[in-house]
């Protein structure tokens, strides 16, 4: 009773006020528990680990240089799964296997977007292209045509003729320059170009050019992949969204208006001289051939359709091949026991009484595993193509918002030493006697990619790079200056940052280089 008593005594003396505030603290308190519980626990979802963000740009800054190496440090503080905001958009980055297969194959459905944040791209190809574009009829139509038709074991053995010309060009190029110093992406980039051109349009890339001559898809496709890497602010923030502050929007747009002319003309003279029904001869014939049939009339396919897949290709086929063909000679050169072993291999399988042949190829594991190793450790596409969540989901036991892009760091994934020993070397020794490839199934090495969105031209980017650097290795012994350094440059293929310059020496005796001279291979 006294207790009564003294309690209510004591609440007649508070002031009014601090009633008032403490009337409120609760009735926050209570709301707030009680719309947690009414959204159903929502705000009880475990979130991503995430650095400490700074105002407007969040983690933009951390990300500036070499982000693929940037995102493998962070990883080291933050666990394989962290959460990024980059201006105001939301980002889950993955650095390990485990997160990268549910990315790829356990959520590819609702995973498989790509984020509304790539304004360069769009710009640069004027239509919707395929790497770029979200699933849809349209990008399932395309790389149907891609998958089925277009890299089929069936077409690609078609195409031989083309990398055997294309090989020998390229072979007695470097016999011209024996004993000169050789740049050795320019060397191989020409190559894969042209390779890739005549499949895709019938002509070298220097010879395709508009009607009036005045430029050609070389400069183009210099030009688009030079900003394709490129970083908009405006994309990120969106009160920057109408400045184009640093003049990429002006450049991808320029390089839309020259694509536009050189590629109209090659499609309107494509189609002055297609014969009805005829065999498609390269991918151009079957674009036009989906383009006029009636069981696509629903999607439309207009010319702007094909000259951006045209494009797509040009600049998702070209350079990636170059640039791992680059990389796979430089740790080469850097570890010369390693490439030692791959010239003995070449010997011992090949001889030196004849030139390397694509059926050779199975039969030279070592050479493989130095090719897995450089995609390893210098995958072109480090972070893969930007993934987007178009529903909400669980990565890892993390709640992933619709909305969020997904970064798949391919890069830092090949140094995870829980997967890879010794992560950081050279060791093409580590995928003998192992099932590891890199056709999307084993998540510790995904070059290509895995699932719904792999890279539809794996295999013949692959074929590009063990043709051409067994064909280096058996025809030449090179030589550099001083040991190459490892440093790379960040792009949307990513390159060395200097340039790697060697020297060749004919290894075979004369006569057999005769074999490149052959207009076609017996
Ligand atoms: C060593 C050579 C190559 C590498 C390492 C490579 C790698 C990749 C990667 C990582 C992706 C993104 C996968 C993803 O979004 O998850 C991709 C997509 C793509 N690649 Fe390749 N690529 C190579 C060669 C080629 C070639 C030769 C072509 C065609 C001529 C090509 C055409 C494409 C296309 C069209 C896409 C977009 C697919 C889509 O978004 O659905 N690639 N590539």
């Amino acid at each position: 009773m006294e207790i009564v008593d003294w309690a209510s005594d004591a609440v007649a003396m508070v002031p009014a006020y601090v009633m008032v505030i403490a009337g409120l603290i609760s009735f926050m308190f209570i709301y707030t528990a009680f719309s947690k519980w009414s959204s159903g626990g929502k705000s009880k979802r475990r979130m991503a680990p995430s650095p400490r963000a700074l105002p407007i740009i969040g983690h933009m800054h951390m990300l500036w240089v070499n982000p693929h190496q940037s995102l493998y440090h962070l990883s080291k503080v933050y666990g394989p799964v962290f959460s990024l905001r980059l201006g105001s958009v939301p980002a889950l980055v993955v650095c390990n296997a485990e997160s990268a297969r549910q990315i790829l194959i356990t959520h590819d459905k609702v995973a498989a977007g790509r984020p509304p944040i790539l304004s360069i791209p769009r710009t640069c190809f004027g239509g919707p292209d395929i790497a770029f574009s979200s699933p849809g009829p349209y990008w399932r139509l395309m790389r149907q045509i891609c998958v089925t038709e277009f890299f089929s074991n069936k077409r690609l053995e078609y195409f031989h003729y083309i990398r055997w010309e294309e090989l020998g060009s390229m072979m007695r190029s470097v016999l011209a320059a024996a004993g000169t110093p050789v740049p050795v992406l320019k060397t191989v980039q020409i190559n894969n170009n042209n390779v890739i051109s005549r499949m895709i349009i019938g002509k070298r890339m220097d010879e395709c050019q508009g009607e009036g001559g005045a430029d050609n898809v070389v400069s183009i496709i210099v030009d688009m992949i030079s900003i394709l890497g490129g970083f908009n602010p405006g994309d990120y923030i969106s009160w920057l969204a109408s400045t184009d502050l640093l003049g990429l929007l002006k450049k991808a747009r320029k390089v839309q208006h020259r694509s536009v002319v050189v590629f109209q003309d090659l499609i309107n003279g494509r189609r002055a001289i297609r014969a009805p029904g005829s065999p498609p001869k390269d991918f151009l014939d079957l674009l036009l051939d989906a383009a006029e049939d009636t069981k696509h009339q629903e999607l439309k396919l207009e010319d702007r359709h094909i000259r951006a897949i045209l494009m797509d290709m040009y600049a998702a086929g070209t350079d990636t091949s170059a640039s791992t063909t680059e990389w796979a000679m430089s740790e080469l050169l850097a570890n010369p026991e390693t490439l030692q072993k791959a010239q003995e291999e070449l010997d011992r399988v090949i001889g030196r009484e004849r030139v390397v042949q694509e059926s050779d190829i199975p039969n030279l594991p070592y050479l493989k595993g130095v090719i897995y190793e450089a995609m390893r450790l210098h995958p072109a596409a480090p972070l893969l193509a930007p993934h987007y969540a178009m529903e909400d989901c669980e990565i890892s036991g993390f709640h992933v918002a619709a909305g969020t892009v997904l970064y798949v760091d391919a890069w830092a994934i090949g140094k995870d030493e829980k997967v890879w020993s010794e992560p950081f070397r050279f060791r093409p020794e580590r995928f003998q006697d192992s099932n590891i490839d890199v056709l999307g199934q084993h998540f510790g090495l995904i070059p290509f990619g895995s699932g719904r969105r792999i890279c539809p031209g794996w295999r013949l980017g692959l074929l590009n790079v063990e043709i051409v650097l067994a064909s280096l290795l058996h025809g030449f012994d090179w030589s550099v200056a001083e040991k190459p350094d490892m440093d790379e440059k960040f792009s949307i293929i990513m390159s060395r940052k200097n340039k790697l310059v060697a020297t060749p020496t004919p290894r075979l005796p004369a006569h057999v280089y005769d074999q490149y001279f052959r207009e076609r291979q017996a």
